[in-house]
């Protein structure tokens, strides 16, 4: 399939290295809010939506995680940026770490969140047949319920709110293509292919994808530094977004601001 121009936002000075953000399934790029006036103070920080949701195009399927990647690798194109740190969480974090593997001379550093190199497939197949049935509405309350712990979602339902609107606001079929993504997910084979120094980060309390699913991540990627971010949940950057925000710079600036 040929590539969408997904819609994306910039923050930061346009010369300085490019940090490209990859949002998780049925959320959007507003997911990044907390880390990018941070991250913008030293690199060109550009969010996009994932195709399926939030702003970017909903093409007709099926989609593979290389169609995800062909996206990021157009956007790049797009924005005259040969190389790029990426960082991206769970569905994000598995099209960052395809990418990595793939057009390694593209990505200076890695940060992966909550994300899986072999998600269970028939979680996210049921998923995807429920979104065609009724569409994201009705799931967005239990998938938002697997982002934060349950005492960080009862002290702030401003933020609950938002973000199942954005599940409500992801294409339904684009969800459901994404979620039948995820389900063929498997980066085994990619993790030992990777070179870009890489930061992974778990959510110690999160039930979607589990901290030993980072652990493979880590130990399938030479010199993988792994972050447990406790409490935590599948969202771990909403939760504690200074402690993610100083994992993320840390592990940029290590690289001395260059792609
Ligand atoms: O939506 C979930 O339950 C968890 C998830 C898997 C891939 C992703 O991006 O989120």
């Amino acid at each position: 399939m040929t590539a969408v121009e997904v819609s994306y936002t910039e923050d930061g000075p346009a010369d300085a290295p490019v940090v490209v953000l990859s949002n998780s399934l049925g959320a959007a790029r507003g997911m990044w809010d907390p880390q990018v006036p941070a991250l913008a103070e030293r690199y060109r920080v550009v969010t996009y939506d994932t195709r399926g949701h939030g702003e970017s195009p909903a093409p007709a399927g099926p989609y593979s995680l290389d169609d995800l990647v062909d996206d990021v690798v157009a956007l790049l194109d797009r924005l005259g940026a040969r190389r790029a740190h990426v960082a991206g969480l769970s569905l994000g974090g598995m099209t960052a770490l395809r990418l990595a593997a793939r057009e390694p001379d593209r990505v200076g550093r890695l940060a992966v969140l909550a994300s899986s190199a072999k998600p269970d497939p028939q979680v996210f197949l049921d998923r995807a047949a429920a979104a065609r049935s009724g569409g994201t509405a009705p799931l967005a309350p239990a998938v938002v319920q697997r982002w934060l712990t349950p005492e960080h979602a009862a002290a702030h339902p401003d933020l609950v709110a938002r973000l199942e609107a954005m599940v409500v606001a992801a294409d339904d079929e684009g969800y459901a293509l994404c979620c039948e993504v995820v389900a063929a997910v498997d980066l085994r084979a990619d993790l030992a292919r990777i070179t870009a120094p890489t930061l992974v980060v778990s959510g110690a309390e999160d039930p979607a994808l589990p901290p030993p699913h980072q652990q493979l991540i880590a130990d399938g990627i030479a010199g993988a530094s792994l972050v447990s971010v406790s409490p935590g949940a599948h969202l771990p950057n909403l939760e504690q977004p200074l402690e993610v925000t100083g994992a993320l710079l840390g592990h940029l600036d290590a690289a001395g601001s260059h792609a």
